[in-house]
């Protein structure tokens, strides 16, 4: 019998594709660091049975009416901000994503950033780089404290919970802002709930770890800028969009806020004529919040096994609900 067609919109290591393979014939877009075309995305996803997807791609209504075999999308990633779950739902297409396997290296990540732009690592770097290092100075390149500081996460949940308890080994004082209270995280990391204005109000490091949604798109805004105190460092490793980068470039300006660290953008890649990226006191990073080699693996592999497993007629691993 013929296998099923499933077409993988990225080049993923061929090691990753052995479960997917037993079931299906693979075709793969061949490059890693160029999106497939509009055109070769609609001749693919018409014949295919299973799509492996990009946080990248834009996998709206027109191409889901267009791929009348799909039966399954497996992101690769966590976030699916990029596909339209509604018309998936319509054509009765399982969309998967990849929770769990990624949640400690974007911890990782995400708190890197804060230990980078509250101690200026990568201005410091940069500095002895470009042989601007003359003398130990007893304030040269001095940064914020981390330690005993007071993080405020907003979104609290898999990735928030592991950045919180990173927080807890500085001895920092944690709150946190949810869509629901979480009492368990509450006593277990001795975190304490706030309305979204309080936190930003005390927090000297506000974290966005929410999803994309149509209730945290440009949550951060020119007033929730203000609500910060002057020493805050904001840091974005959620989505670009839950942020008006004109108003955070105006608070950077400003000084409504001291510095930023984001590895996510309205736009990516960021346009390298981006004001932000011209600010000694924003750490700018690709997105790359779950890139560890061990991650990207267990990524591609869960999200093979989830198409595999729906081409098989079984239930998805971690289909999104
Ligand atoms: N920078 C990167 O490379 C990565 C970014 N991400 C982003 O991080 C997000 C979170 O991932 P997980 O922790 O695994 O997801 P999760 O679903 O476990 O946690 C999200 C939390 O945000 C909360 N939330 C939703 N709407 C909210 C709102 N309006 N206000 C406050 N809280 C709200 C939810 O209640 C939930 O607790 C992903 O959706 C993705 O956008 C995830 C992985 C890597
Ligand atoms: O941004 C990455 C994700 O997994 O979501």
């Amino acid at each position: 019998m013929e296998k099923p067609y499933v077409f993988v919109t990225r080049k993923l290591p061929e090691e990753t594709l052995t479960a997917l393979k037993q079931v299906a014939e693979v075709g793969m877009w061949p490059h890693e660091e160029k999106a497939v075309p509009n055109d070769v995305l609609y001749a693919e996803a018409e014949k295919a049975e299973g799509l492996l997807t990009m946080l990248s791609d834009k996998i709206d209504e027109k191409l889901l009416d267009h791929a009348k075999s799909l039966k399954v999308i497996a992101n690769l990633a966590v976030g699916y901000d990029n596909i339209d779950l509604e018309a998936a739902k319509k054509n009765n297409i399982t969309v998967c994503n990849t929770p769990d396997v990624l949640t400690d290296s974007t911890a990782d990540l995400a708190f890197s950033l804060l230990l980078a732009a509250a101690r200026r690592i990568v201005e410091s770097a940069n500095y002895v780089q470009e042989g601007k290092w003359n003398s130990w100075g007893p304030l040269l390149l001095a940064g914020a404290d981390v330690h005993h500081k007071t993080i405020g996460i907003v979104g609290m949940g898999r990735i928030g919970e592991a950045v919180a308890r990173r927080a807890k080994g500085f001895d920092m004082n944690i709150l946190y802002h949810n869509r629901n209270r979480k009492p368990s995280t509450e006593q277990e990391l001795g975190a304490a709930y706030k309305e979204f204005h309080d936190l930003l109000k005390e927090s000297d490091f506000v974290v966005c770890l929410a999803p994309l949604t149509s209730e945290t798109k440009g949550m951060f805004n020119r007033e929730a800028f203000q609500f910060m105190k002057k020493s805050a460092i904001f840091i974005n490793a959620g989505r670009g969009a839950s942020v008006d980068e004109d108003a955070l470039v105006e608070a950077l300006q400003t000084g409504e806020i001291d510095g930023a660290g984001l590895d996510v953008f309205v736009k990516e890649p960021i346009d390298p004529n981006h004001p932000l990226l011209a600010m000694k006191q924003v750490v700018a990073l690709p997105h790359i919040g779950s890139a560890s080699v061990e991650t990207r693996l267990k990524m591609s592999e869960l999200a093979c096994r989830n198409i595999a497993r729906i081409l098989e007629g079984k239930e998805a691993e971690t289909p999104v609900k």
